[in-house]
C-alpha cells in the first residue's frame, strides 16, 4: 500500500475508535453484550490502526531513504560527467551572465570578422580568454554547431582551444570562448598595412619565427587532415586565422567554416567558403572540394610569409575600376624562383635571412598552389619538407590562372563567374590586399584578361 493511502486509512481507524470510544461512554448503563462486542470492537480497529501506522512509517522511511540514494547516485553522476568533460576537453556551456562579467561587459575589444567581434575577458578562475560574439546573419546556427563539433572533437597545442559557448535562448547572439592566444594574429605581423601592425610601430615577426609558424600551421594542418578520426577540413587558412602565442608559436583557429570529410570520401561538395585570395581553384570550378582546398591555401600564406605583402595587390590604386591592374604575387615569385633569384621576393624589412630556409618554403609553397588538387603534397609530406626530414624537387610550370584576381572584382561579377552556388562567407574580407605599391609589369594582369582565362577553361 502507498503511504499516502495507509496514512488515510489510519486516520480513518483513530477516526473509528474515536466514534466507538464516544458511543461507548454516552451510554449510561451499558449491557454486558455491548460491552463485549464494542470491546472486539475497538481491539479491532485498534489493531488495524496500529498495523497501518507502523507499516506508513516503515514505507516512509524506505522512501526517504531511496531518494536520499538517487540523490547520491545523481550527485556522483553529475560529478562523474563534468569530470570526463574536463578529461576529453569539452567545452563548457556558460550563460550570457558570466560572460558579461568575464569580459567586463565586453568592453575590450580585441579585433573584428566576418562573423562578429572579439573580446578580451578573464574568467572565473583567472583564465583569459577571448570571446566571439557572432552577429552576422549568415553566420547560423549551423556554423555555430560546425565550430563547436570541429573544434571539441580535436585537441592539439597548434590549435586554438574552445573552452565553452553560450547560446541566448529566444534567437539571441551566440558566443564563443575560446583560450586567449597573446599575440593576435599573424597578418598584424607580416602586413605592413595591418592595423595591429602599425599599433606596434612597424615591428616585424623576424625570418626565424616566420619558418617556425609555417612549421606549426603545417603541424596542425596534418593532425587535421591524417590524424583524427574523421578528417577535418578547415577551409579558411588565413593569416588572420592563425595566432600567435606568448613564445610566437603558431596556433590556428576559426573553425566556422570546416567541415567532417569520411576517410573513405576522396572530395565532397559544398557551397563555396573561406576567404578571397586564398580559396583553391577546384572552389569556383564546382569540382568538389578536399584536404587538397587547404594545402592551397596554406600555401597561399606559405607565400605571404615570405613576402611580408599580400598576394594579390593593385598596382595602380588611382586608376579607373576597369583599367586597374593588379600585381599577382604567386607569379612573381615562381619566375624569379626559375631564374634562381628567390632572394628578390623576401620582404625587405627582414635581416638575416636564411636562403636555404628560403628555399625550401618558396618551393613547398608553389607545390601547394599547383592548380591540380593531385599534384599538391599532403599534409604531411609539407610538414617533413620544412622540418628537412624529405627533399623539396623543384615545382612544376603551373599554368596559374589567376583565381584569386576574382576575388577583386565586384560581389556579382564574382558569384557569377563562380557557379551558382551560394557564397555565405565569400564577403569582403580582404579589401585590405587592396591599395599596396607597385610591382614589376610583368607580373601585372587585368581582371578582364583573369576572367576570360578562367571561363576558357
Ligand atoms: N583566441 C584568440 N586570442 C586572441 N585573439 C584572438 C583570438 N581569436 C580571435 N582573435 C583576434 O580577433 C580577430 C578576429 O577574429 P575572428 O576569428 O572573428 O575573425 P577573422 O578570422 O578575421 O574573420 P572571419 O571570422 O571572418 O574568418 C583575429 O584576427 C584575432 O586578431
Amino acid at each position: 500500500m502507498e503511504p499516502k493511502k495507509a496514512k488515510l486509512v489510519a486516520c480513518v481507524g483513530i477516526g473509528c475508535l474515536l466514534v466507538l470510544l464516544v458511543i461507548v461512554f454516552s451510554r449510561v448503563e451499558p449491557s454486558k453484550d455491548f460491552l463485549t462486542v464494542a470491546a472486539i470492537g475497538l481491539a479491532v480497529v485498534l489493531v488495524i490502526t496500529l498495523w497501518l501506522l507502523v507499516h506508513y512509517i516503515i514505507l516512509n522511511r524506505r522512501r526517504t531513504s531511496a531518494l536520499h540514494r538517487l540523490s547520491n547516485e545523481g550527485q556522483e553522476l553529475r560529478f562523474q560527467y563534468s569530470f570526463f568533460r574536463k578529461v576529453a576537453g569539452l567545452p563548457t556551456k556558460f550563460s550570457l551572465k558570466e560572460l558579461d562579467a568575464a569580459t567586463d561587459n565586453f568592453q575590450a575589444l580585441i579585433g573584428r570578422g566576418g562573423s562578429g567581434a572579439v573580446f578580451k575577458g578573464i574568467l572565473d578562475n583567472g583564465t583569459p580568454v577571448a570571446v566571439k560574439r557572432i552577429e552576422g546573419a549568415e553566420y547560423g546556427e549551423k556554423e555555430f554547431r560546425a565550430e563547436i563539433s570541429a573544434i571539441a572533437s580535436v585537441q592539439h597545442v597548434n590549435l586554438v582551444r574552445l573552452l565553452g559557448y553560450c547560446l541566448v535562448p529566444g534567437g539571441g547572439p551566440c558566443f564563443l570562448v575560446y583560450e586567449f592566444i597573446e599575440n593576435g594574429s599573424l597578418d598584424g605581423w607580416i602586413f605592413s598595412s595591418a592595423r595591429e601592425h602599425r599599433a606596434r610601430r612597424g615591428q616585424c615577426l623576424p625570418w626565424p619565427l616566420r619558418y617556425q609558424v609555417a612549421i606549426d600551421v603545417a603541424r596542425a594542418l596534418a593532425y587535421l587532415h591524417h590524424d583524427c578520426r574523421a578528417r577535418v577540413l578547415h577551409l579558411d587558412i588565413k593569416p588572420e586565422n592563425i595566432l600567435l602565442d606568448t613564445g610566437f608559436r603558431g596556433v590556428v583557429a576559426d573553425f566556422g567554416l570546416s567541415k567532417l570529410m569520411s576517410r573513405d570520401q576522396s572530395r565532397i561538395v559544398a557551397s563555396v567558403r573561406g576567404t578571397r585570395g586564398y580559396l583553391a581553384p577546384e572552389w569556383l570550378l564546382g569540382s568538389g572540394i578536399s584536404e587538397r582546398s587547404d594545402i592551397y591555401s596554406y600555401g597561399m600564406v606559405l607565400l605571404e610569409l615570405v613576402g611580408g605583402r599580400r598576394n594579390v595587390r593593385v598596382v595602380d590604386p588611382t586608376a579607373d575600376a576597369e583599367q586597374r591592374k593588379w600585381s599577382y604575387f604567386p607569379k612573381i615569385v615562381m619566375e624569379k624562383a626559375r631564374e634562381g633569384r628567390v632572394m628578390e621576393v623576401v620582404d625587405e624589412r627582414l635581416e638575416r635571412v636564411d636562403e636555404r630556409q628560403v628555399t625550401t618554403m618558396v618551393n613547398v609553397a608553389l607545390w601547394c598552389i599547383q592548380e591540380q588538387p593531385e599534384l599538391r603534397p599532403s599534409m604531411a609530406r609539407v610538414f617533413d619538407m620544412l622540418e628537412g626530414r624529405l627533399a623539396v624537387g623543384a615545382p612544376p610550370e603551373t599554368e596559374m590562372i589567376v583565381v584569386d584576381l576574382l576575388s577583386i572584382m565586384d560581389e556579382d561579377q564574382t558569384s557569377a563567374a563562380a557557379t551558382s552556388s551560394s557564397c555565405s562567407t565569400f564577403g569582403p574580407r580582404n579589401e585590405a590586399s587592396v591599395g599596396g605599391q607597385s610591382e614589376g609589369p610583368h607580373a601585372t594582369y587585368s581582371s578582364y584578361s583573369a576572367m576570360s582565362q578562367l571561363s576558357g577553361r
